[in-house]
């Protein structure tokens, strides 16, 4: 297994072109579970071929584990892939699909009796080990596919390209759930490419979120939700996403449309020595509404949605659209609603980017 290195990385397809990966530092750690997440184009497939070896980077080098590999073939770099459509030998069984790597290898015989047994358990395969591949469901092929990046202990890597797309629905939650405990048991260095947050959440230990050819944010799900780097972060996490709204300071206070918001007072000198354009972000989960007798913003509901333990409340603070989920079990007046803003869940962004610590964390 190897810890990556990405050292001044940049790419652009054609020379004095436009970038399709801007200028980037970063390390993913030996043993890491790693989602590349962001909307189409944003540069996941070409980050992860640069990592394979299957494009050159036109700017900076990839390192392994400290050593240069940036310009070593995908086969000299050692790394498992798991493509989006299953890659299987339709006439092998599967016990020879997923021993395949391992006897390319020369690998002595118990050993891939071993390895490959293990491997066909943790995958729920081991009931269709002697089946032919070509009988087999999109699913269980995907499997295969699966099993056959995960079967070497020798990678420095494997890379997933958003290897769920071909799986049913109902078995996409458990297949997610599998690739997690195989990552515990078999501590591989794993990168997961995909558009889809639930799938990147609930996979990686940290997420490298990704807008037109930048890492806007590498953190645990929990960083991602609590203090999103980037207003995007915050958009694009949370079903819905974070609530923004253009504000002024004054003092330890933002000003939304006259209303007046306390913010942390480190964090209000912060933004008043950064300047740029100003904008307050709070969870739609983070808001809660006043007790009796306490002052709080009035915001007007347009709508109310039960999501079972849920309701989602979606109203307008002046001209500003705003969220708040709320238990099941508080009583919505449909006239307005009292919300108070803790002060530790209440954050500021200036030109887009987090303000105070942790505003500019890379990782
Ligand atoms: N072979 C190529 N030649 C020229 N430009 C390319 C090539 N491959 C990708 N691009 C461009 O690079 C940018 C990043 O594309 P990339 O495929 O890496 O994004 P992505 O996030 O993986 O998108 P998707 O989820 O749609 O696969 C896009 O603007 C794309 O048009």
């Amino acid at each position: 297994m190897a810890r990556i290195e990405l050292n001044n990385l940049a790419h652009r397809y054609a020379p004095g072109g436009e970038y399709a990966l801007q200028p980037m530092q970063h390390v993913w750690e030996d043993g890491g579970a790693y989602a590349l997440l962001g909307p189409s184009g944003c540069g996941k497939t070409t980050l992860l071929n640069i990592i394979s070896g299957l494009v050159q980077p036109s700017e900076g080098q990839v390192l392994f584990d400290g050593v240069d590999v940036t310009h070593r073939s995908t086969e000299e770099r050692n790394i498992g892939q798991v493509f989006q459509f299953p890659v299987v030998y339709d006439t092998m069984t599967v016990f020879q699909n997923l021993a395949f790597p391992l006897r390319n290898r020369k690998m002595a015989e118990d050993y891939v009796n071993r390895r490959v047994r293990q491997v066909a358990e943790m995958l729920s395969l081991t009931d269709v080990l002697d089946r032919r591949a070509r009988n087999l469901t999109a699913d269980a092929k995907q499997k295969i596919s699966l099993g056959r990046g995960l079967v070497r202990e020798d990678v420095s890597a494997v890379l997933f390209d958003e290897p769920l797309t071909v799986i049913d629905p109902h078995l996409k939650w458990q297949l997610r759930r599998k690739l997690r405990e195989v990552h515990e048991q078999l501590n591989l260095t794993l990168v997961y490419v995909t558009h889809d947050q639930t799938e990147a959440l609930t996979f990686a230990d940290k997420v490298v979120v990704m807008l037109a050819g930048q890492v806007l944010q590498v953190g645990t799900p929990q960083e991602l939700f609590e203090r999103p780097a980037h207003t995007f972060v915050g958009y694009f996490i949370g079903s819905p996403g974070m609530n923004f709204m253009p504000c002024e300071l004054s003092g330890n206070e933002a000003l939304v449309d006259g209303e007046r918001i306390a913010i942390d007072p480190a964090t209000a000198a912060a933004a008043s020595q950064n300047g740029g354009s100003l904008q307050l972000g709070i969870r739609p989960e983070l808001v809660r509404l006043a007790t009796e007798g306490e002052s709080g913003l009035l915001l007007k509901v347009d709508q109310v949605e039960d999501l079972g333990e849920h309701q989602l409340v979606t109203g307008h603070f002046g001209s500003h659209q705003f969220h708040v989920r709320l238990d099941e079990s508080e009583k919505i007046n449909s006239d307005g609603l009292r919300l108070v803003f803790p002060v530790e869940h209440t954050l500021l962004y200036a030109d887009e980017h987090l303000v105070g610590a942790g505003g500019a964390k890379h990782g």
